[in-house]
């Protein structure tokens, strides 16, 4: 069984090892001819990992045309390229293809979940099922083995079956699950939440602050979910409760660490004006404040983020919205 990896940033170039440990046959395209070249020739991706050297059973391309031959097609590029790389990718696919989807977010002007998007763009001859490989999973500690657990969730169960027996060994071990909204939705939302732990750190904040930002942060994604039709014990689970601890409490979180320097500085202008990382939960923020404030759903601490991030309200400022706020609302 082939499995191609759209990316070589830091998360399709881990997972891409995890494959060659598992001496599965395993390829990692990328559009980056120094990324590319570092791993086939140094075993190393040192822009993401510095001195990490990669099991040298991984190789990687420039050749879209790869992924004709393959069982399994994971796509580990940023939510806003992964439409048009469906697209791409589509005249070369078999029929019956596994795609897995590692992206946590939405598309940007739709507000679609991943697999809708996936579904949408890629003719339905060539798509066995779309399987999300989610949970909390720092690119940064998978590619140094570190024990890590994530869910593959599918309507298509014995898909997710496939991509779990692919992936698991014995410092990666997949669950699987059908909840796909609420899955998709939990690891999305925790981004921002991650946003704000960070936010809230950089101004000073500490671990009673963080505890009541994860704990009032779930019921957030919980009431989000749910509304969608996510399953609430699926919050409760590692791509919900999981993921949000892992991003809001780790030092290789980019989200986390975005927010950090917003909250240090108490303006967002720096962060508009150098970032060129991969920050999810800043176009998630501004999907969720469109979503939440059409549906009526009651999502404060989203609301504090979108704000600080689009219209320039000070992060000094958002601690008395939050905890000043009616108390009448707070009935848990
Ligand atoms: N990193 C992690 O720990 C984890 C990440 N994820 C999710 O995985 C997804 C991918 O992120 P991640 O690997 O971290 O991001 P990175 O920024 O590390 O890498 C992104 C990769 O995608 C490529 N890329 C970006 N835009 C395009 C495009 N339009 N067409 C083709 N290739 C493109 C980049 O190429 P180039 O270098 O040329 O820009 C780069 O190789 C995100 O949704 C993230 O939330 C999920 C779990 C863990
Ligand atoms: O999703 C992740 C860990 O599970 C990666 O988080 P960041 O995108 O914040 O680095």
């Amino acid at each position: 069984m082939r499995t191609v990896i759209i990316g070589s940033g830091s998360w399709g170039t881990a997972l891409g090892q995890v494959l060659a440990d598992n001496q599965q046959d395993v390829i990692v395209y990328g559009r980056n001819e120094a990324e590319v070249s570092d791993i086939n020739e140094n075993h190393h991706n040192t822009k993401y990992f510095k001195e990490t050297e990669l099991n040298p059973l991984l190789t990687a391309t420039r050749d879209l045309s790869v992924v004709a031959g393959a069982d399994f097609v994971l796509l580990a590029v940023p939510t806003i390229a992964i439409e048009d790389m469906c697209k791409k990718i589509n005249e070369y696919l078999k029929p019956n293809t596994i795609v897995i989807n590692v992206s946590k977010g939405f598309h940007p002007e739709t507000n679609e979940r991943m697999s809708d998007v996936i579904r949408r763009s890629i003719s339905l001859e060539k798509l066995s099922s779309v399987v999300s490989l989610i949970g909390p999973s720092h690119a940064e500690e998978v590619v140094i083995r570190q024990l890590t657990t994530i869910d593959a969730i599918s309507l298509k169960i014995e898909d997710a079956r496939k991509v779990q027996t692919l992936f698991s060994n014995r410092y990666f071990r997949i669950y699987t699950g059908s909840d796909e909204i609420g899955s998709e939705l939990g690891a999305a939302l925790k981004n921002v939440m991650a946003i704000a732990s960070g936010i809230l750190s950089g101004l000073g904040y500490q671990d009673n602050t963080r505890a009541a930002l994860i704990t009032r942060g779930l019921q957030e994604m919980v009431r989000y979910g749910t509304f969608f039709g996510g399953q609430e014990r699926t919050f409760m689970g590692l791509t919900g409760i999981g993921d949000l601890i892992v991003t809001c409490t780790s030092k290789h979180s980019r989200n986390f660490e975005c927010g950090y320097q917003i909250g240090q500085e108490n303006t967002v202008e720096n962060f508009w004006a150098n970032n060129t990382k991969t920050v999810e939960g800043v176009r998630t923020a501004k999907i969720v404040h469109r979503v939440a404030e059409k549906n009526h759903i009651s999502m404060p601490i989203c609301e504090e983020v979108y704000q600080i991030l689009y219209n320039h309200k000070k992060p000094d400022t958002c601690a008395d919205s939050l905890m000043l706020r009616d108390l009448k609302e707070e009935f848990r």
